[in-house]
């Protein structure tokens, strides 16, 4: 069997993150006229990242000045196995295919949040746009601590600042609520983050997610370990710890893995977390997105990226 073609894709992000490019590959070249993201074949001796930089450049004729690794997938096409790099391109230097000839047919800006409007795209690519919806914040319920109308309210405050651009992922957590507080502060939840179009997923609770309307399920560590099959629901999310409970979370086609403790927590402020190099080490190489949980804040959001975080967790910071 031939070697594994490594290749660099370059998910360029405008608008606030809120828009992303899909450019359509030329004739000549294997699925010509389907879209993918600009990128190419990593050559001998190269990095990643300097692939990435010189095809932007040769492609689009845009030099890249901000990037961070996001992604990697795997794929088996009948030309080749390609073993796929995906990275947040956020900001670069020169005009697309002005600056510089574009070796595309052609590009196209997207929204996140919806599906694409071109077709076809690059089979391997499914994931990767689910992936590019998914919110780079999670908000984690305490009511436990703060009692449930406080926390109603401090959401519904938090909500109001996302207007405009993508709502957070909020996760019910409060296993301790007795349960018909919890099934009355998960049905108000997920009133409030529906009315401003954030998403919402229980913790460990496959009935009451369904019962509220959620949209999702997060499994704990011990419920990942146990499950057989991704559950039945929009979004599907897990606790990770370890790098093999990350790809155990890949194996399953989950959404996401949350990371942690990166760095110590207000609870738990002897424990010193894993670190941000630790984290970047556990986390690569997966096909999911991974959110860095732990002693997490908004100032923290580009540290986590330039380690590979799709976005941070938050469950006391917001
Ligand atoms: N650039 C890019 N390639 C992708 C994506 N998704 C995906 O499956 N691929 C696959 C298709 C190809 O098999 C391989 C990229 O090879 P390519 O032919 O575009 O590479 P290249 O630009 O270096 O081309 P060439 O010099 O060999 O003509 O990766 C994607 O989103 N972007």
């Amino acid at each position: 069997m031939s070697a594994v073609v490594r290749v660099a894709a370059a998910v360029m992000l405008r608008s606030d993150g809120r828009e992303f490019l899909l450019a359509q590959r030329p004739e000549g070249k294997v699925y010509a006229g389907y879209w993918e993201f600009p990128g190419g074949k990593v050559e001998a001796g190269e990095s990643m990242r300097d692939a990435l930089v010189r095809e932007l450049h040769e492609e689009m004729g845009i030099t890249v000045t901000a990037c961070t690794p996001w992604l990697t997938r795997r794929f088996t096409y009948p030309h080749a196995t390609v073993h796929l790099e995906f990275w947040r391109v956020t900001a670069w230097t020169g005009e697309i295919g002005i600056t510089g000839p574009l070796e595309h047919a052609a590009v196209d800006w997207q929204e996140k949040a919806k599906s694409p409007t071109v077709e076809p795209i690059l089979p391997a690519n499914g994931p990767i746009l689910k992936a590019l919806s998914l919110p780079e914040t999670m908000l984690i319920t305490h009511a436990e601590g703060d009692g449930t109308q406080a926390q109603l309210a401090r959401l519904a405050a938090r909500l109001k600042q996302h207007e405009g651009s993508l709502p957070p992922l909020i996760q019910l957590r409060d296993k301790q609520l007795p349960a018909n507080e919890r099934q009355a502060f998960a049905a108000a939840v997920v009133d409030l983050a529906h009315a401003h179009g954030a998403l919402v997923v229980i913790n460990d609770d496959a009935a009451l997610a369904r019962d509220c309307g959620a949209d999702g399920l997060h499994l704990s560590a011990g419920a990942l370990a146990a499950t057989q099959q991704r559950p039945d629901f929009a979004w599907v999310g897990a606790s990770c710890h370890t790098a093999g409970e990350v790809a155990r979370a890949g194996e399953l086609e989950l959404d996401y893995a949350l990371l942690g403790p990166v760095l110590p927590t207000p609870t738990h402020p002897e424990h010193p977390g894993i670190g941000w190099d630790e984290f970047a080490a556990r986390r690569a190489d997966n096909g999911i997105p991974v959110l860095a949980l732990g002693g997490m804040q908004e100032s923290l959001r580009a540290t986590a990226m330039a380690h590979g975080a799709h976005g941070i967790a938050l469950m006391r910071g917001w």
